[in-house]
This record gives C-alpha cells, structure tokens and sequence, in this order.
C-alpha cells in the first residue's frame, strides 16, 4: 500500500507548549481512519498541521496528493456563517479550486452542484440563505461541497458534532462512499462506538501518540485509559521539549504541487 500522508517525528507547538509530540506514522493511500482522544489531545492541530494552517516546530509531513486535490471541513464553530449567499453558491465554492473564484460555472458543473444536494438529502434547498439553515442542514451543505471537490484527501474535523442521529447515519454513507471511491479520509470523532462500527483504522492522540493501527488494536481499555490520563494540556509551566533537535531544513508540511 501506498502511503498518502506520513508524519515524520511531527511537534507542533502553541506559545512553546506543545499541543503535539513526536508523532510518527503513515495513512495509506484509500484509508479510513478516525483520530480520537480526549479534549485538548491535538486532535485538531494534527488535521492543521497537515494542511499547513499551523507551523510545524520540528519533524516534518509528506502528502502525496497536491493540494487541489485536498478538501477540508473544520469544526462548525470555526466557520462563519454571517456570510449572505445561498446554499447552491455555497456548494459551488467546491470548485473554486478547479475553476477559480471567477471561472464561469458550466451547466455541467450546475447540473453536478444540483446531484451533490440530493445526494445529501438537500432537494429544494438551493436558493436557501446558509444563514437560516439548521446546523445539521449546514452540515450536509459542507458535504455536497466536498462532493465536488473530487479530492483524494479528505479532512474532517468533528462532522457529526451537533447533528442528529438521521443526519449523522446519512453523512456516514457519504463518508462510506469515499472510501469505497478510494478517497484516503481522516476524520477527528469522539464516538468511540461509531469509530468502532465504520472506521477501518484509528489514531488514538494524548498530545503524544498512544496508538495508531486497525480499530480494534487501538480502542483497548488500557489505551484508553492511557488517553484518559494525559498530562494536563495546556500546563503552562510545562517545558517545550528537551529532547528536539529543530531542523530548521525539515520543519514544513511537503504537499505536492
Ligand atoms: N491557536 C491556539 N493558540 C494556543 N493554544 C492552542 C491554539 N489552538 C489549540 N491550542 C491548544 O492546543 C491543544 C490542542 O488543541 P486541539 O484543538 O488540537 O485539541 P483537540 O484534540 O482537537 O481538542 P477538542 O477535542 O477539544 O476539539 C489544546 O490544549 C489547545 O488549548
């Protein structure tokens, strides 16, 4: 297998403390695979420091795929939605990438904004303010964007936070149909029980890595009780680290392209 992302001895910092440390391992190439551990793990911070929207301190990431081929959902509450356009406009930014801010939309690409909101379960919704929309609706809105973003990586982060059971099972299956496309998607969860039920593989975060293999290897009572009794996270007394060597030659995210 191939891999599609691997961090090398990764440390990202926040004013000196380390809010991720050491991290090594590899996503393949079509994998599922879900990143859990409790608040403050680094959880989101590994997602960022993927996509470059944090300064990696030392080690470094390689991905495999260029960065147009790279979609990203963050966490709802990082997402403002005070911004006045409609939900099909809204879906139509997916391929901002691929056609610019400018590009003319085709009536090809129309036709494929109109397939994504059905197959969210967003008929009659197009000419919606994202405004108005629930958070769940918002949700499936941010879905069938990244429907035609045809990407080959896809971070998520916390998906199914604030969404009901209905739309969680529905977004699952959109979920399952990338990875059944052979998309590689990471997703940051805290439903251990859903991470067991449909994600392949598990990395299992305390700011320091706890493990990182199939779903069943990782989700034990030890490991988890491991995550459980990690070191306060935001100690502000806590030392940036002794043992990093920073190479100031390998200290970024390699994306292709
Ligand atoms: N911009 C920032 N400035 C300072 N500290 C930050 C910043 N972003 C995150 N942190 C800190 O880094 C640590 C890791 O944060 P991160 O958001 O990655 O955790 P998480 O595992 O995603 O948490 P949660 O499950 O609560 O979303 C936390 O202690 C957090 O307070």
């Amino acid at each position: 297998m191939k891999s599609a992302v691997t961090l090398h001895n990764v440390t990202v910092a926040y004013r000196q403390h380390p809010a991720l440390h050491h991290i090594s391992g590899c996503f393949e190439q079509g994998s599922l695979t879900a990143i859990i551990g409790p608040n403050g793990a680094g959880k989101s911070t590994l997602l960022k420091s993927l996509l470059g929207l944090v300064r990696i301190d030392s080690g470094h990431v390689d991905i495999s795929v260029t960065r147009k081929r790279i979609a990203y959902l963050p966490q709802q509450a990082e997402i403002d939605r005070g911004f006045p356009i409609s939900v099909m406009d809204c879906v139509l930014l997916g391929y901002w990438q691929s056609a610019g801010l400018f590009g003319g939309i085709s009536k090809a690409m129309a036709e494929k904004a109109e397939a994504a909101l059905h197959a969210v379960g967003l008929d009659g919704f197009a000419e919606r303010s994202i405004g108005t929309l629930s958070a769940g609706q918002f949700q499936r809105v941010l879905f069938a964007r990244i429907l035609l973003q045809d990407a080959q990586l896809i971070l998520l982060d916390e998906p199914f936070n604030a969404v009901d059971a209905k739309t969680t099972d529905d977004l699952l299956a959109v979920v399952q149909s990338w990875h059944v496309q052979k998309r590689t998607v990471i997703a940051v969860l805290h439903d251990n029980e859903q991470v067991q039920r449909y994600f392949p593989q598990a990395v299992l975060l305390a700011r320091s890595l706890v493990a990182w293999s199939d779903t069943a290897t990782v989700l034990t009572a030890e490991n988890l009780r491991l995550a459980k009794n990690m070191p306060e996270a935001q100690d502000p007394n806590a030392p940036f680290c002794h043992t990093d060597h920073v190479d100031t030659d390998h200290t970024h995210s390699e994306v292709k392209g």
